[in-house]
Order: structure tokens, then C-alpha cells, then sequence
């Protein structure tokens, strides 16, 4: 099933910035080549939601996959009538993998991106990545993007690789797609190479910190105002802790 390309001719991405095309069809490219996918059922209602409000239109189209490793990765494309253009991505390990969080999300309004993040985020209570990762992410290229960002409260669940930033011109749009790329092989192929744990504890720890991931980035209240403006605080609240967010514990 060649779903990124027949996703990519027939998706919003054509509508949005550049750069959250490009991204997009990398990370549907990456996750074709690297893992074995299979579908992963969304409610019906929430695959591809559309909303008028006071003449401005709110297109979200989401796409969710599994793997033994990914108990969900979830890439959502969301337009805000013609200013916002924004891509979350997180991909969930199945908790019984030590593995960390992906999470990538870009903000553009008209024409530049405000807002640039990817991180693989941890799930151990000391805030540590596992070895093999902390080797790779400091093997790769240092960066040099011209407006860093300072993250919120609620970004200590990111990890000290953790890149955000406002970048500012075409080479920084690359430098921070390169990023991105980078990354994501390096988490598609440790969790190829990761055998699942068998301690009951250590499952349970890692539940518990893929839970605190969640409830932490349910804080951002970027996200919710947004949200709220065209579908109201319960939906948004329900839309966050079930489809941006579930955490299974
Ligand atoms: C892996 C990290 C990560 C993931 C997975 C994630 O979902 N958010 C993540 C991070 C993150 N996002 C941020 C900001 C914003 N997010 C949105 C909106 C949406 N973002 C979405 O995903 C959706 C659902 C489609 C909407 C609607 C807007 C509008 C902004 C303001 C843009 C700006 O400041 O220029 C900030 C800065 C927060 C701050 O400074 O207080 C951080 C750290």
C-alpha cells in the first residue's frame, strides 16, 4: 500500500508552507522505508475535519500508522484559514520498547515559520536519554540557526538535543529539515535494533513517563486556544487527551 504517495497528491500539504510539505513527505517517506506499517484505525469523524467559522475555514487531516515498535505515529497537517499552516507529528512507542518520544511541530503564518521543533524526548524518570541515542544525537552536525527559542515551562520533558527555533531564511528551512531527517533515522533505526523489555517495572516506567509526555504538552495553551476558536473547550480537551495525546496509562 503506497499510502504517502496517494497522501501526498490528495493532501492539504499542497496548501501549506513549503517547508511543512517538505516535511511531511519526509516523514511519510521515512516511516515507508524504515518500519513496517500497518493501519491504525482513527475515528471517522477525526481523519479529515473541516469547520466554518465566521467565514474562516479550519481544514485538519490526520494520518496514523502502527508497528511493533509504534503502538501509533500520528502526522497531522492543520490550515487555519489562509494564515496558520502547522505539522505535529509524535510517534508513541508500544510501552513495552525503551524507546523515546518523537515530536516534531511547525507554526507558519503567512509565509514564515514561527516555530520549529523536533525532539526525541524521554520516558525514564531521570530525564535520560537511553546511551545509544545520546551517542548519535552528539555525533550529529552542529547547527547554526540565528533565533533560537526559549522553550515553556512545560518544555523540561524535552530532551538537551532537543532543537526549536524560528528559522529565518531558506538555509535555516533546510537546516532545520536536514534536522528533522536526521533524527527520525536515527529513532526509525535504534527502534528497529531495540528488543522489547520483559520487567514489569521497567514497562511500568515507561508508561508512566510516555503518560507524563502527554499530560505536559496538554499544558500548551498555544495549542488549545487555537483549537477552542473553532470547535469550543470540550471538543479541544477531548481532541487533545484522544488524538494529539492519548497517554494508555
Ligand atoms: C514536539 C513538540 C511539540 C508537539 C508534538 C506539539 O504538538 N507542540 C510541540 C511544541 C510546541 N508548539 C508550540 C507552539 C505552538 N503550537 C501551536 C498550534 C498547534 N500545534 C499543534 O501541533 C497543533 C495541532 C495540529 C496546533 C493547533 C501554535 C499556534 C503555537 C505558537 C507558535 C509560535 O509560538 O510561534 C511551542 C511553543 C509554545 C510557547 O512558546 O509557549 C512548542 C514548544
Amino acid at each position: 500500500m503506497n499510502v504517502s504517495q496517494s497522501s501526498a497528491q490528495s493532501s492539504v500539504r499542497q496548501q501549506q508552507h513549503p517547508l511543512i510539505q517538505q516535511l511531511a513527505d519526509i516523514i511519510e517517506h521515512t516511516w515507508q522505508t524504515s518500519l513496517e506499517l500497518s493501519p491504525y484505525a482513527i475515528p471517522a469523524d477525526l481523519g479529515y475535519i473541516e469547520n466554518q467559522l465566521e467565514g474562516e475555514t479550519l481544514i485538519i487531516e490526520n494520518e496514523c500508522y502502527q508497528t511493533p515498535q509504534f503502538r501509533k505515529l500520528h502526522l497531522e497537517l492543520a490550515k487555519v484559514g489562509n494564515g496558520l499552516d502547522i505539522l505535529h507529528c509524535v510517534m508513541f512507542p508500544n510501552p513495552a520498547y525503551p524507546l523515546p518520544l518523537f515530536g516534531c511541530d511547525i507554526v507558519g503564518a503567512r509565509g514564515q515559520i514561527s516555530a520549529a521543533i523536533v525532539d526525541l524526548s524521554p520516558v525514564q524518570a531521570d530525564r535520560s536519554l537511553p546511551a545509544t541515542y545520546h551517542f548519535a544525537l552528539s555525533q550529529l552536525p552542529q547547527m547554526a540557526f540565528s533565533q533560537p527559542r526559549d522553550l515553556p515551562a512545560w518544555g523540561d520533558i524535552f530532551s538537551q538535543f532537543c532543537t526549536f527555533v524560528r528559522p529565518v531564511d531558506a538555509t535555516e528551512n533546510q537546516q532545520f529539515l536536514d534536522r528533522v531527517q536526521q533524527v527520525l533515522q536515527i529513532h526509525c533505526n535504534m527502534a528497529r535494533e531495540t528488543p522489547p523489555v520483559d520487567d514489569p517495572q521497567e514497562r511500568t516506567n515507561i508508561l508512566m513517563g510516555q503518560a507524563n509526555y502527554c499530560h505536559r504538552q496538554q499544558e500548551n495553551d498555544k495549542t488549545r486556544r487555537v483549537l477552542e476558536k473553532s470547535f469550543g473547550s470540550e471538543w479541544t480537551d477531548r481532541y487533545m487527551k484522544t488524538m494529539l495525546f492519548d497517554a494508555v496509562a
